[in-house]
């Protein structure tokens, strides 16, 4: 019998793909919650990613990045999604049958865009919204549009960038 050397401890296809999302988020400025999507094909390709921050062209330094105040003087107006910024991301045509890793449960803004795009599974960590109206209408959504969601389980392993 051949017995084989593989390593046992390699990561599953979820950490590594929320692992990306994670990464992802990093890149974000937002100072309270950084959100990072990573969009992957049902044989576990990854084809997109992104991570909440103002469209192109609306700088980091001139647009606000505060949570209170007016509308127009407060960042809610002018954020795109992590989710959004993925799907927008794609350059190679449709997204039907995906899946979406991503750091914070979609809002309704994002569930619309992801129902249409035909992302199919999502798999998120934080749900820390989960009372609110847009995370309520979300899951309303995707329970009716037949998008599977669950709670990516963390593991005890510690994933760094430096080996
Ligand atoms: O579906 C979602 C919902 C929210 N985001 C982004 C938008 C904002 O930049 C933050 C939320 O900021 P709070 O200060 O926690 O209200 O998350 C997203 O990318 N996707
Ligand atoms: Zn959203």
């Amino acid at each position: 019998m051949l017995l084989s050397d593989k390593r046992q401890d390699y990561i599953s296809w979820d950490e590594y793909f929320m692992g990306v999302a994670m990464l992802s988020s990093m890149r974000s400025k937002d100072p309270n919650t950084q959100v990072g999507a990573c969009i992957v094909s049902e044989d576990n390709k990854i084809l997109s990613m992104g991570y909440n921050g103002f469209p192109l062209g609306c700088s980091d330094d001139a647009f606000p990045w505060a949570r209170e105040g007016e509308p127009l003087d407060n960042k809610y107006l002018y954020t795109t999604h992590s989710e959004l910024n993925a799907i927008l991301n794609y350059r190679g045509g449709s997204l039907e049958g995906a899946k979406l890793y991503v750091s914070l449960f979609p809002c309704n803004e994002c569930a619309k865009a992801i129902i249409q795009a035909g992302i199919k599974t999502i798999i998120y960590d934080s749900d820390k919204y989960a009372h609110t109206p847009p995370v309520i209408a979300s899951k309303r959504m995707f329970d009716a549009a037949g998008v599977r969601y669950y709670k990516y389980e963390h593991t005890d392993r510690d994933i760094c960038l430096h080996v």
